[in-house]
């Protein structure tokens, strides 16, 4: 009698616990006053039932397909959107996608990808985005084969810094311009979508995390589980586990230093210290010759400051943001003077790029291809993991001397 009346107390917890999780399940709020709630029929239709040849990129969390969708209802008017499907054999897959809907439709900024709605509909997952006709900055530096309909000719230094000072500014806005401060959690150049106009707009916030009110807190800690992209993931964190802002500033010093290279450097730099070796950094060959002198020193010591090993050496977003502006006017004075010096002596505007082959004798204001990449090669990373500013700044000294012992 007993065994029965336990048989039956736990039959009827183990049912209000399927029902509670049921209605958790349903329950989470659904920002529909946010944003747009697509039904499947409608997505479907949007991607021509998801033909695999509207198929524009496969990440961590699902496939992503180019489609056609009204998005005001009716009457609306057609837009092209990119729609990203969340896989349903990821374990975490369903809280993910809720996580980024929830995050995304409160976020406004010029910067960040704007989400149009979303659909969950028969268990599956789908978030409709605004679409970004040139890609990923990583199809930019590291696959430019990837970059369809589009002139594979590589970013301009100019557009390298003015992508760098946008991503900033989306960071430093979710970090401290909105009223729960998030951390990004996954910052690095294949989540960073370039308008038709190669603005940036940061994606991908599957990862991130809500921390407390901005005001109450100067620091946020959050402790959960570490995750992240091998290559861009914080060393303190990894270690630690405690998450604060600054893990997104290491990753942005991870992205500043693939945009120098226009290389894979987060992968690379893993593969070198497993081979016991000191990374060979290499600035982008494209790029000799068009780098002022003062500007790209700006611009290492910037990156080697957001790699430093601890998040309280390393600047906020805020700071990073400003100096990079800094360094896009430092840039584009020196432009200014070199013009004006070429006008003045009847040389053609070296604003063209010049060959590849020819790289190695090209300067700019006197300094040699070749020896920036040695100044670079010799106060990379080994200072930014080490924290020792004293030898970065020295090194770029160095280059400061270098110029004035040519010119
Ligand atoms: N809004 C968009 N517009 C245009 N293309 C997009 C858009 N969103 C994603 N893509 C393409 O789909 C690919 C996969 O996107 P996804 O968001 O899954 O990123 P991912 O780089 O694989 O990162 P993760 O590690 O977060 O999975 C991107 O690399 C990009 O080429």
């Amino acid at each position: 009698m007993e065994r029965t009346a336990q048989s039956v107390s736990r039959f009827f917890s183990l049912r209000k616990k399927k029902r509670k999780e049921k209605k958790k399940q349903n329950d989470w709020a659904f920002p529909e006053e946010l944003c747009r709630r697509f039904t499947l029929a409608e997505i479907s239709a949007a991607t021509q039932c998801f033909d695999q040849t509207l198929c524009i990129g496969k990440g961590g969390f699902g496939t992503v397909f180019k489609g056609r969708i009204k998005v005001d209802g009716d009457e609306g008017r057609i837009d092209v959107v990119a729609i990203k499907c969340f896989s349903k054999y990821s374990r975490h897959g369903v809280s993910q996608f809720r996580a980024e809907v929830q995050l995304l439709c409160q976020l406004r900024h010029p910067n960040l990808i704007s989400l149009i709605g979303f659909c969950q509909e028969n268990g599956e997952c789908i978030i409709v985005y605004d679409y970004m006709p040139n890609g990923t900055l990583s199809d930019y530096l590291f696959h430019p084969a990837n970059i369809k309909n589009k002139d594979p000719f590589p970013l301009t230094w100019k557009q390298r810094l003015k992508i760098c000072i946008g991503v900033a500014r989306a960071i430093h806005y979710l970090h401290a311009g909105v009223k729960h401060a998030v951390i990004h959690r996954d910052v690095k150049c294949s989540l960073v979508l370039l308008d038709q106009n190669l603005v940036p707009k940061l994606s991908g916030f599957a990862l991130s995390k809500m921390g407390p009110p901005v005001l109450s807190n100067v620091l946020i800690k959050l402790n959960s589980r570490v995750s992240g992209t091998i290559g861009y993931l914080d060393p303190e964190y990894a270690l630690s586990g405690e998450l604060t802002e600054k893990s997104d500033v290491f990753s942005f010093g991870m992205v500043l230093l693939e945009v120098l290279c226009a290389k894979s450097v987060s992968r690379e730099i893993l593969e070198c210290g497993e081979r016991g070796e000191t990374f060979p950094a290499m600035i982008d060959p494209f790029l000799m010759g068009k780098v002022a002198p003062d500007c790209l020193k700006k611009f290492m010591n910037i990156t080697v400051r957001c790699a430093r090993g601890t998040g309280a050496e390393r600047p906020t977003m805020g700071e990073v943001q400003v100096e990079l502006e800094c360094a896009l006017e430092l840039q584009e004075s020196a432009d200014a003077v070199k013009q004006l010096k070429e006008f003045g002596t009847g040389a053609s505007t070296s604003l063209v790029p010049l060959p590849a082959h020819d790289m190695e004798d090209y300067t700019y204001e006197n300094i040699s291809f070749s020896e920036i990449n040695e100044t670079f090669c010799n106060m990379y990373l080994r200072e930014s993991f080490s924290t020792d500013e004293a030898a970065s700044v020295d090194s770029i000294a160095s280059l400061d001397s270098n110029r004035e012992a040519i010119t």
